[in-house]
This record gives structure tokens, sequence and C-alpha cells, in this order.
């Protein structure tokens, strides 16, 4: 069985085969998603939420997600690992190297980060030396102070267009693939046709190249925050691995995310 790549999901890209992506914190339920066929996995900062407790994700640290992706990466067999860079940890070139690096040698397969032209240069920086980068926009929930909430975002032109230039932006700057968060569908849309690289979505309509949820919303356990644009599988399968099954199934044949799990 051969290794997801960035180059086999720009290959999914070309071909319109959509593909699917889920957060994964530990070994075995990695090792569940990866044997059931999720192409991607995200140690997510996300887990300062479903897994600490907290609020928001920004109390997690950088050791934080080198333990989980330590973890993760021992259940993987051919999934693309990917792994959140924490709240502050990019903040200048030097500090996102450092820790990318740590990230790197913990065994993730490229990083992600949330933001847009403050950090093309830093995109830039870690692609020359090494480091394979997944860029974050429109709800970025470690700026949810700054937005306060964990609101929709480029909902008016304005801002639509300054995210459509940014997600270009990072493309020229080396970016191999771009998430986009909590946005209206006709501008996630029109994101994954102007660019090259794939397009992974959340609660961003069922345009983009491929969907991520958070395994604790598809598993039905979350508590506090849960996103309208999730869905629990749990509920409809009664088995951890059927609900991964028919998730990877709705996103294939478009089924998921439906209308209500859709801004517009
Ligand atoms: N369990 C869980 N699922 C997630 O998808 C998730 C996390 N945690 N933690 C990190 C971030 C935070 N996220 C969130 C959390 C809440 C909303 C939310 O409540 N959104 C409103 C939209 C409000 C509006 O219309 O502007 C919603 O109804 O979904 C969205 C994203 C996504 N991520
Ligand atoms: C929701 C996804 C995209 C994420 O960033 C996370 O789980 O932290
Ligand atoms: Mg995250």
């Amino acid at each position: 069985m051969s290794k997801i790549t960035s180059s086999t999901l720009l290959k999914y890209k070309r071909e319109g085969r959509k593909f699917t992506a889920l957060t994964a914190y530990d070994a075995s339920f990695a090792s569940a998603f990866d044997s059931e066929g999720v192409d991607v996995l995200l140690v997510g900062d996300s887990l300062g939420m479903v897994l600490q407790g907290h609020d928001d994700t920004l109390p997690v640290s950088t050791a934080d997600i080198a333990y989980h992706t330590r973890c993760v990466r021992r259940g993987i067999e051919r999934a693309l690992l990917i792994a959140d860079m924490p709240f502050m940890s990019y903040a200048t070139p030097e500090q996102a190297m450092v820790n990318a690096t740590e990230l790197m040698q913990a065994g993730a397969n490229m990083v992600k980060v949330e933001g847009g032209h403050w950090l093309l240069e830093t995109v830039t920086k870690l692609t020359e030396r090494g480091i394979p980068v997944c860029a974050h926009l429109g709800l970025t929930p470690q700026s949810v102070h700054v937005f306060g909430g964990f609101k929709v975002q480029g909902r008016d032109a304005e801002n639509a267009q300054r995210i459509i230039d940014e997600a270009k932006a990072m493309e020229a700057a080396g970016a191999q693939l771009l998430v986009v968060e909590c946005i209206p569908a006709p501008l996630a849309a029109a994101i994954t046709e102007a660019l090259t690289i794939p397009v992974i979505g959340i609660g961003a309509g069922a345009s983009t190249d491929g969907q991520i949820l958070v395994m604790h919303d598809v598993l039905g356990i979350s508590s506090g925050y849960i996103p309208r644009f999730s869905k629990n599988y749990l509920k409809q399968t009664g088995e951890i691995r059927s609900a991964v099954r028919a998730y990877i199934d709705e996103v294939a044949q478009g089924i998921f995310p439906s209308d209500e799990h859709t801004f517009n």
C-alpha cells in the first residue's frame, strides 16, 4: 500500500476525486482511521478543546502537539500526517523554524499554520528548508478573540476578496495544501478553482477538493462547541469503523457536506 503524499493529493484534485481527512490524537484511532482509508490525519490544536477541555485552542503547546504526533505516527501506514503549529509558535520565521522542526522530527509529514499575508515569509522559509506547509484561512481558531467568537468569515465582498488573495499568495509562497474553515460555500468554490494545490474544507461547502472534521464530532462525543457544519456518523452506524467508512463514502460521493452543513 503506497503512502499518501502531497503529490497523491494533487493527483486526486486533477482527477476530481474527493479525499477525506480527520483529526487524530493517538495511535489506536489513527490506525483505525488509516486502515479504513482516511487519506489525511491531522494532529489538530483542537486537542486543546476536545482532549484538554479548554474553551479555545490557545493553551496548546508545541510539546503537546509533538507528543500526540509521536503517538499518531505509530498508528499510520498510509495516510499523510499533518501537525498543527500552536498559537504563537510561529509568530516569527525563526520561531516557526525551531518549532516546525520539532513537529517534523516527531513524525509529521507537513505542518499547518493559520494566517494570511503576515505569514508568507514564514511559509517560504519553511518550504525552502524542507518543511512542507499547509496554510489555513477563513475561521482561524487561534484568532477567536480577535474575531469575537467562532464566526463565519468572508461574508462581505471585501473580506472574501482578501481571503482569495491570501490563498493565491500562500500557493505562490510554496504552501502545498490549504485548509479553509467556516466560509461561505461560493467563496470556497472560487478558491478551490483558482488554486492548483488541493483545498480542504471544514464548514466550507462541497466544492473543495477534500473535507476535514474533528474526530470527536464524527463520533458524537464532543461537548461544548459542536459546530453546525459537523456530522455525527456514529449515530447512524453504531460502530466506529463503520462511521468512518460512512464519512469517507459520503465525501467521495458528494453527499457530505449537504446544505444543512454549509454556509451560503
Ligand atoms: N469539536 C470541535 N470541532 C471543531 O470543528 C473545532 C473544535 N472542536 N475546536 C477547534 C475549532 C473551533 N471550531 C469551531 C467551533 C465552533 C463553531 C461554531 O459554533 N460555529 C457556528 C457559526 C456561527 C456563525 O454563523 O457565524 C455554527 O453554527 O457552526 C465553528 C468552528 C472548529 N474547530
Ligand atoms: C479543524 C481542523 C482544521 C483544525 O485545525 C484542528 O483540528 O485543530
Ligand atoms: Mg487547528
